[in-house]
């Protein structure tokens, strides 16, 4: 069996969590595999391993929805999730939940302790995941990319979120304020050149950053980061960042504010700022194919998905020194067997912990010994010695 990976999940407690009601279970494996039937508590595993870093998991839930349900209980209580980890810098035990099931925050506990920041627990712990819900992004509004774009910079970049809160806020007003003098209103015209300057500081700041962010993401997967895997010929752009953020910042922030100055008529007839970082798209090109991701069949818009998230995940790693715990749910659903076996293949080899989960433990037997499979039924996980169909399956990779 292969080493644990640096940064590494070594056990997962959970109290009236979701669908369990208690749950004490060794994750100590590089590569975990959940097999279950639909509804069995697979997600709610990799959701609760999400919970441990900050942020909305990967459900984006509310509170409320996430304490122990039993039948007849209307509403959930109180809730905990608690990992203990192997990192580089030594064991760490971290621990969420609520004691108020009304509460719209978690609190967390570091080594036993309240942390100074979320920061601080960003610091020791990361994990990238992947779940079906993305299946559309590219088939949805520009919106759900550009967060799902600024996510990603904003795990490398933690001031990121901070320069986007402070672009959408001075947009906004200035939006309010352009409305009201169109409605014939007087406005401040000090405070709306002011906004365009906010807007044009962070704006071009939020655009230079996503920028760096698309060229490294293509040099991990052009350097073969994802391995074998067809993913790898994907290129990644971002619309309008390139020109809104292009030369030295200060001209470029020059320009953006001059635009904005120019547009006001314009912006003000159509409701709102009409150019803009909040315009940019991602687009995700099929490279062999020379076709937008949007025009792939849904295995190739999976497979072009998994090699971002897995160059994401490769680039955590390089900056962090230990690679983000994967946390890959129903990865392989849309997947035919080469490019699942590609995938089998580069995964041991990425340096990270993995979780994924599937209904159907068979799929995963070529991973063989390097995985771990854990039977998932309502309310428990055992671990399961062997895998189904596992001789077929090398019988069958022997035979390609
Ligand atoms: N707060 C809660 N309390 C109790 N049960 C819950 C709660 N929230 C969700 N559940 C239940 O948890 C079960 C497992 O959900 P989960 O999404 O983990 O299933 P899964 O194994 O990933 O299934 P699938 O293969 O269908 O994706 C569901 O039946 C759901 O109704």
């Amino acid at each position: 069996m292969t080493s644990l990976p640096p940064l590494s999940l070594t056990r997962l407690t959970l109290t009236r969590f979701r669908s369990y009601p208690a749950l004490d279970l060794d994750t100590a494996a590089p590569i975990l595999v959940l097999a279950g039937e639909n509804g069995a508590g697979k997600t709610n595993l990799l959701e609760a391993i999400s919970l441990l870093v900050p942020g909305r998991g990967l459900r984006g839930a509310r509170m409320a929805e996430l304490g122990h349900r039993g039948s007849g209980d209307a509403a959930g209580g109180p809730w905990a999730v608690a990992g203990r980890f192997a990192t580089p810098l030594g064991p760490l035990s971290l621990g969420t939940g609520v004691e108020d099931p009304s509460a719209t925050r978690r609190s967390f506990r570091l080594d036993g302790a309240a942390p100074r920041s979320q920061a601080e627990i960003a610091s020791r712990v990361a994990a990238v995941w992947l779940t079906p819900q993305m299946d559309r992004l590219f088939l949805d509004g520009a919106s759900a990319r550009r967060r799902f774009l600024d996510r990603l910079v904003w795990a490398l970049e933690p001031g990121h979120a901070r320069e986007v809160a402070a672009y959408d806020t001075a947009m906004a007003e200035r939006n309010r304020l352009l409305a009201e003098a169109r409605d014939g209103g007087r406005i401040d015209p000090l405070w709306l050149a002011s906004l365009e300057d906010a807007m044009a500081r962070h704006g071009v700041a939020v655009a230079a950053a996503r920028r760096v962010l698309v060229a490294r993401l293509n040099a991990a997967v052009a350097g073969g980061v994802a391995g074998a895997f067809p993913a790898a010929e994907a290129s990644i752009a971002c619309t309008l960042d390139s020109a809104l953020a292009e030369g030295p910042a200060l001209d470029a922030e020059e320009r953006f504010r001059a635009a904005l100055a120019e547009g006001r008529a314009g912006d003000a007839a159509s409701g709102g700022a009409r150019q803009g970082p909040h315009r940019a798209d991602l687009v995700l090109t099929h490279v062999a194919k020379r076709l937008p991701a949007p025009l792939c069949s849904t295995g190739e818009q999976k497979a072009l998905l998994v090699g971002l998230v897995l160059a994401h995940a490769a680039l955590i790693g390089a900056q962090r020194g230990a690679a983000p715990i994967l946390l890959l749910d129903e990865v392989a659903a849309h997947l035919d067997r080469p490019r699942r076996e590609a995938l089998f293949d580069v995964l041991p080899r990425l340096g990270a912990q993995v979780f994924l989960t599937g209904t159907d433990a068979g799929v995963f037997a070529p991973l063989g010994t390097e995985a771990r499979l854990l039977r998932v039924r309502p309310g428990e996980v055992r671990p399961e010695a062997g895998w189904p169909g596992f001789a077929a399956a090398q019988d069958g990779l022997r035979g390609v």
